[in-house]
C-alpha cells in the first residue's frame, strides 16, 4: 500500500462544526441512508441534500456531473448501491459489479472534481478474502480469495476504497471508507429471496404466525456465523468518522459480536413469538463460514457500538408490523 507520508491526516474541516453545511446522502432512502438521515436530522443538520434514483439515476455519469456542479456538495456520504443477500448477489452479478462500478465512481469523481470537502464511501465485510484470519483486520484485504457468491459486489467495493485511496493520494482529497458488517434496521428490504438473512427471517417467521403454519425453511445448514450491527449504529459511526477520521486505510465498523445462523433464527423465532419448527434448506448456499471483524481501529479512535441484537431484534420487528406489515 502507499508509503506512510499518505496516512497522514490532511488538514480536512470539521464536520459537525458547522451544521448548515451543504450534505449530500446519496441513496437516503434505503437501510443505511436513511438511518444517517435520521441522525443528521437529530444533529441539527439544516442542509441535506437528498435526491430519490427517480430524480437521480447515479449510474448516469451526465446526470450527476450535472447535479454536482449545480448543487457542489460540501460533504458526501455513499449509501447509494446496488445491495442484496446471497441469493441476489449470486443471481446477478453483472448488476451486482457494473451498477456499484458506476454508481460509486461517478460519485466519488464529481464529488473531488466538484470541491467537496470530504467524502465518506461506504463497502462491505464481503470485500474479505473467504478464509480470513478471525476477527478479520483491515489489512487482510486482497490476500486471498473471494467468497464465490459476492465477488461481484466484493470487487466492485474493493474498487471503490482504492478510487478513495487514489484520490488521497494523488489529489490530497479526504475520502475516506467504512466497511460495516451485516446490518439490519428499519427500512430494511423485506424481500422474500433478494434481501438478507435478517430481514427475510422475520418476514418469513412473522407470516408464517400470521398463517398458523407448522414450520418455517430457512437457507443453508445453520452453522455460519454473522456479525450483526443495528443501523443506528452505523449512522453514528458514519458521524464519527466524517469528523474524526482522514486516513488512507478503510476502517471495519463492527459489532464484534457473531452469532450462528442457527441461534439468530432461534432468537428470531422468539422475537416474532413464532411457535413452529425450523426446517434447514441446505441446497440453498452458506456462504462465507464466518467474518466476524476486528474493529479494534475504530474502538481505539472512540467509536463503540450500543444496540444489542435482542434489542435491535425486538426494535426492527415493531418498526415491521407499523410500517411493512400494513
Ligand atoms: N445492508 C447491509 O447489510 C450492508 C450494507 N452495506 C453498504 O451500505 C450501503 C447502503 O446499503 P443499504 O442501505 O443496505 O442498501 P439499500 O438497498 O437499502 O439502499 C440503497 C439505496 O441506494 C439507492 N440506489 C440504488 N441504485 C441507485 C441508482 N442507480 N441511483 C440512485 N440511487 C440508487 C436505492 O434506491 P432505490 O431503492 O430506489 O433503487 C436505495 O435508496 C451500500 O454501500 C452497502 O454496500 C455494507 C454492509 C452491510
Ligand atoms: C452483507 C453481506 O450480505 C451477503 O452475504 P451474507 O452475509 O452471506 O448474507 P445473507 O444475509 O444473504 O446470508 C447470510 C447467511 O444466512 C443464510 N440464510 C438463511 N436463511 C436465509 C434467507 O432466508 N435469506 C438469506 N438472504 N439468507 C439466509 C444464508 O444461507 C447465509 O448463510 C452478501 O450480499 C455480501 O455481499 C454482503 O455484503
Amino acid at each position: 500500500m502507499g508509503s506512510q507520508d499518505n496516512n497522514v491526516a490532511l488538514s480536512s474541516s470539521s464536520f459537525l462544526a458547522d451544521k448548515s453545511a451543504k450534505v449530500f446522502v446519496a441513496g437516503h432512502r434505503g437501510l443505511v441512508g436513511s438511518a444517517i438521515v435520521r441522525k443528521l436530522n437529530q444533529l441539527g443538520f439544516t442542509n441535506l441534500i437528498l435526491r430519490s434514483h427517480a430524480e437521480l439515476d447515479l449510474t448516469h455519469q451526465s446526470d450527476v456531473e450535472a447535479f454536482f456542479a449545480s448543487e457542489k456538495p460540501e460533504f458526501v456520504i455513499v449509501a447509494a448501491a446496488k445491495v442484496g443477500g446471497i441469493h441476489a448477489n449470486n443471481t446477478y452479478p453483472a448488476d451486482f459489479i457494473a451498477i456499484n462500478l458506476q454508481i460509486q465512481t461517478n460519485v466519488i469523481d464529481s464529488s473531488y472534481r466538484h470541491g467537496a470537502k470530504k467524502l465518506l464511501f461506504l463497502g462491505s465485510s464481503c470485500i474479505y478474502p473467504k478464509f480470513s484470519p478471525q476477527p478479520i483486520p483491515e489489512d487482510a484485504l486482497l490476500t486471498g480469495p473471494l467468497e464465490p457468491t459476492n465477488e461481484w459486489y466484493a470487487i466492485a467495493k474493493i474498487a471503490g476504497i482504492k478510487m478513495c485511496q487514489a484520490y488521497r493520494i494523488q489529489y490530497k482529497w479526504d475520502a475516506i471508507s467504512g466497511m460495516p458488517t451485516n446490518l439490519y434496521g428499519p427500512y430494511d428490504n423485506f424481500h422474500p429471496e433478494n434481501s438478507h438473512v435478517l430481514p427475510a427471517l422475520m418476514r418469513r417467521f412473522h407470516e408464517a404466525k400470521v398463517k398458523g403454519a407448522k414450520e418455517v425453511v430457512v437457507w443453508g445448514t445453520g452453522s455460519p456465523l454473522r456479525e450483526f450491527l443495528h443501523v443506528d449504529d452505523l449512522a453514528d459511526a458514519v458521524v464519527f468518522m466524517m469528523e474524526k477520521y482522514s486516513g488512507l486505510e478503510h476502517l471495519n465498523v463492527g459489532s464484534g459480536k457473531e452469532v450462528t445462523i442457527k441461534e439468530l433464527a432461534e432468537l428470531m423465532k422468539e422475537v416474532v413469538e413464532f411457535e413452529g419448527n425450523l426446517v434447514w434448506d441446505s441446497t440453498k448456499p452458506d456462504g462465507t463460514p464466518r467474518k466476524l471483524m476486528d474493529s479494534s481501529k475504530l474502538a481505539t479512535l472512540g467509536w463503540t457500538p450500543k444496540v444489542s441484537l435482542k434489542d435491535g431484534l425486538v426494535d426492527t420487528y415493531k418498526w415491521y408490523l407499523e410500517n411493512v406489515n400494513l
